[in-house]
């Protein structure tokens, strides 16, 4: 049995909506209009034991509203879903012990108490026996490198080094899945990178399901090998990280600094078909590369005398998904057939 099942889950919130200004403060007492968004529609998907699955999509997609679903904080419109053997909703005792949420936004620490105060109280919620607590503890804070500050209060702690001992403190019950929404959100580079390594050693290490929503593609490259794409509420991809790249367009940003400001006939002529100008701000160009045409771009932008700088970037995801939307708003217009030798062909990617 997967740990995950969900099937035609839907999330339909109801909200009101008041214009600005007394009058309409006036009117909103007596007379309000309700709106419906539909934040997620019918998703369906399995997870099993072990895997590590970015759930990704651009903001308002619906991911936040179904790691809610899945984690039982919010109850769906429609629909079923199974997580770890049972309906999350009900919030089964046995269910809270088994998985663990780390909100990039949201702090579980005191922050006035030292990290190890909060982490105790942990302890004692999930009536951790001391010997095991304390192994835990060890290896978690070796893992992160952060033995030496489980003393320190959380409010005298640097950002990363907080979310390192959110980790710890979400993990200390060692629970056989874990929701991780925007974990690297705001963390220095340096940070990102050990909370990066932390989580693929863990999910190698211990076999713990990874579930990780993120805007950035490499904590998703990382850390994930699976990657669910969520727009517009409904699911726009599910399969192997690679096999979306290839699927959607493996891009690259260049980004060029001219001497001069630059003219768009030329820059064409001497690129020609391959990049695409992204945007242009006077004398700084971003270009839209494919990764196989880097090399290429990358000869002809040394050989320029115009060009001042450069610099090679990833594609922000934000982008990358945005076509993948695209293409999958395309193809609910194109026939039958043409469908099937797309997943067809997005099968052959993955196979
Ligand atoms: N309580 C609520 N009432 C009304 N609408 C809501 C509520 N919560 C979320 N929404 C709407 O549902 C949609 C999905 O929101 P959700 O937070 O799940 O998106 P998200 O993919 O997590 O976005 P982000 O990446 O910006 O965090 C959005 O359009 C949002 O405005």
């Amino acid at each position: 049995m997967s740990i995950i099942e969900v099937n035609n889950l839907s999330k339909t919130f109801t909200y009101y909506e008041k214009k600005a200004g007394l009058r309409h403060s006036w009117r909103h007492l007596f007379h309000r209009e309700e709106l419906e968004r539909h934040a997620v529609s019918q998703i369906s998907f399995n997870i099993e034991q072990g895997e590590a699955v970015a759930f990704i999509g651009p903001n308002g997609a619906g991911k936040t509203t179904t790691l809610k679903m899945l984690t039982g904080i919010l109850h769906p419109t429609s629909g079923h879903a199974s997580v770890l053997g049972y309906t999350p909703w009900e919030r089964a005792k046995a269910f809270k012990r088994n998985f663990a949420i780390v909100m990039g936004q949201k702090s579980q620490l005191w922050w006035d108490l030292p990290a190890n105060e909060s982490i105790y109280l942990n302890k004692c919620i999930y009536d951790i026996e001391d010997r095991i607590y304390q192994d835990t503890l060890d290896e978690l804070a070796e893992m992160l490198d952060v033995t030496r500050l489980l003393g320190v209060q959380v409010r005298r702690l640097s950002l990363g080094e907080r979310m390192k001992m959110e980790i710890i403190a979400a993990l200390i019950h060692q629970p056989k899945l874990l929701f991780l929404d925007e974990p690297t959100l705001g963390l220095d580079y340096a940070s990102q990178k050990k909370v990066r390594q932390f989580l693929r050693s863990y999910n190698e290490q211990k076999q713990a399901t990874i579930i990780l929503t993120s805007h950035y593609m490499k904590d998703i490259q990382d850390v994930c090998s699976r990657a669910i794409v969520i727009a517009g509420g409904k699911i726009a991809f599910d399969g192997r990280i690679d096999a979306m790249k290839k699927a959607f367009g493996d891009y690259k940003r260049v980004k060029v600094r001219f001497y001069e400001p630059w003219k768009e006939e030329e820059v064409y002529q001497w690129l020609g078909a391959h990049a695409v100008v992204h945007a242009h701000h006077g004398d700084t160009l971003d270009l839209q590369v494919e990764h196989e045409a880097i090399k290429t771009v990358s000869r002809r932008l040394i050989e320029h005398s115009g060009v001042e700088d450069w610099s090679i970037e990833e594609e922000p995801i934000e982008e990358s998904i945005e076509r993948i939307y695209v293409q999958q708003s395309k193809e609910r217009g194109l026939n039958v057939g043409q469908e099937q030798s797309r997943a067809a062909e997005l099968q052959s990617l993955e196979a």
